[in-house]
């Protein structure tokens, strides 16, 4: 058994931790870390959590967590983590992080397109990008996992295989991103009352979505360049999801079948990525509260371009659930443990 504690443990992806390291048999939560709600029992915030959770809400102490507990999970605000991180306490506890403070490793690119100063640059070499599907050797001897973004899971998984074997032209790729609203967190925003989002769609960060270079860099690193995509995402009338379709110019002629093979390749053996049926598109309902990604593709001859569809849970696979994955390869624990919800429907 291992103990477990989770910074912002009150927030969304903070909740899904919780509710699925509840069900982990490794792990004993030792520590509900919160900011607003400091000795308040956890139930009280999350009433889902009734007569299951009897802990209370503790201040940040990260000095005692670390002497207590064996990872830390941080599901807080970026820049919480690069604002407090030190080699004593890398030194004596992993950490998965699920900002996005370590997930870029330009620092330039990443003070950029945040509008923060990182506060400790010199841990961002040494993070590893939590996607176990493409890095699970380097996740293993780990201290410090960069959790990768929900937009940026979902975008990677769909399109990687094509450009790793150069199928299509990365610079052309460009990616249509749709998400429910839990994406944005449990703060109080006006452009996230139920007024504002209910029955209408908007797309938002046009060009200047943080999620951008962070998929050019795993992208990037597929076809050994740097690239220039476009990306944007669109906020949904629904609780959980993402969907995104992307577009590429195919630079390879392969028939559908070939690609089929492709993507078999690489996702036969991994538990969390279905390749769907020839022709069936993915739909955020058939992954709902699970850890996986559903992925397809389609050949339009007539323009000579592909598009490769993706959909999943931002909350599991997009958050929580990946974050469980990678602690799961880091102490060797069974990569699927705590992760077999069969998808919720309705
Ligand atoms: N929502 C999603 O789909 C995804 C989120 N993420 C990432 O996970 C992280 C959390 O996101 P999400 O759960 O949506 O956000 P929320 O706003 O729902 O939760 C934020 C959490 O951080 C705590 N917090 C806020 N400010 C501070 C602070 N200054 N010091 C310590 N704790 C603080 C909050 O505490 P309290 O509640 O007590 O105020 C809360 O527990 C973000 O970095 C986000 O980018 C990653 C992938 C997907
Ligand atoms: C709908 C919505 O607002 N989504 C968030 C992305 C989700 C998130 O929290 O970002 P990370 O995955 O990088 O951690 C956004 O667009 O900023």
């Amino acid at each position: 058994m291992i103990n477990v504690g989770i910074i912002g443990s009150t927030g969304y992806a903070g909740q899904e931790l919780v509710r699925l390291l509840l069900g982990h048999k490794e792990v004993t939560i030792q520590w509900y870390g919160s900011q607003s709600y400091i000795d308040k029992k956890y139930y009280e915030v999350y009433g889902n959590m009734f007569q299951l959770v009897e802990d209370i809400c503790q201040s940040d102490n990260i000095a005692e967590l670390t002497n207590n507990v064996d990872v830390i999970f941080t599901a807080t605000p970026q820049g919480y983590l690069a604002g407090l991180l030190t080699e004593d306490i890398l030194s004596k506890v992993k950490i998965i992080d699920l900002s996005a403070d370590y997930r870029i490793k330009d620092v330039k690119t990443y003070e950029e397109w945040y509008q923060i100063e990182h506060k400790s640059k010199s841990f961002i070499g040494e993070a590893v990008y939590g996607l176990p599907e493409i890095n699970r050797e380097k996740i293993k001897n780990a201290r410090l996992i960069a959790n990768p973004g929900c937009y940026p899971t979902c975008s990677t998984l769909s399109i990687y295989p094509l450009v790793k074997e150069g199928v299509i032209d990365a610079n052309s790729i460009i990616i249509d991103a749709k998400s429910g609203t839990s994406g944005a967190g449990r703060g109080a925003k006006i452009n996230n009352l139920y007024c504002e989002v209910n029955e209408s769609i908007k797309a938002y960060g046009v060009t200047t979505h943080r999620h951008t270079p962070e998929i050019e860099e795993q992208l990037g690193y597929a076809c050994g360049s740097n690239i220039s995509i476009i990306f944007t995402p669109h906020l949904v009338p629904m609780n959980r999801g993402i969907l995104i379709t992307a577009y590429a110019n195919m630079i390879k002629q392969m028939s559908e079948d070939d690609i089929k093979e492709i993507y078999d390749s690489y996702y036969k053996e991994e538990y969390f990525v279905r390749v769907l049926n020839s022709h069936v598109c993915p739909e955020t309902r058939w992954v709902k509260g699970s850890n996986y990604v559903d992925v397809n593709y389609t050949i339009d001859k007539r323009t000579n371009r592909i598009i490769m569809m993706g959909a999943m849970d931002n909350l599991v696979k997009g958050a929580a659930g990946q974050a469980v994955q990678n602690m799961n390869i880091m102490f060797g624990f069974k990569e699927s443990e705590g992760l077999l919800q069969v998808p919720m429907f309705p």
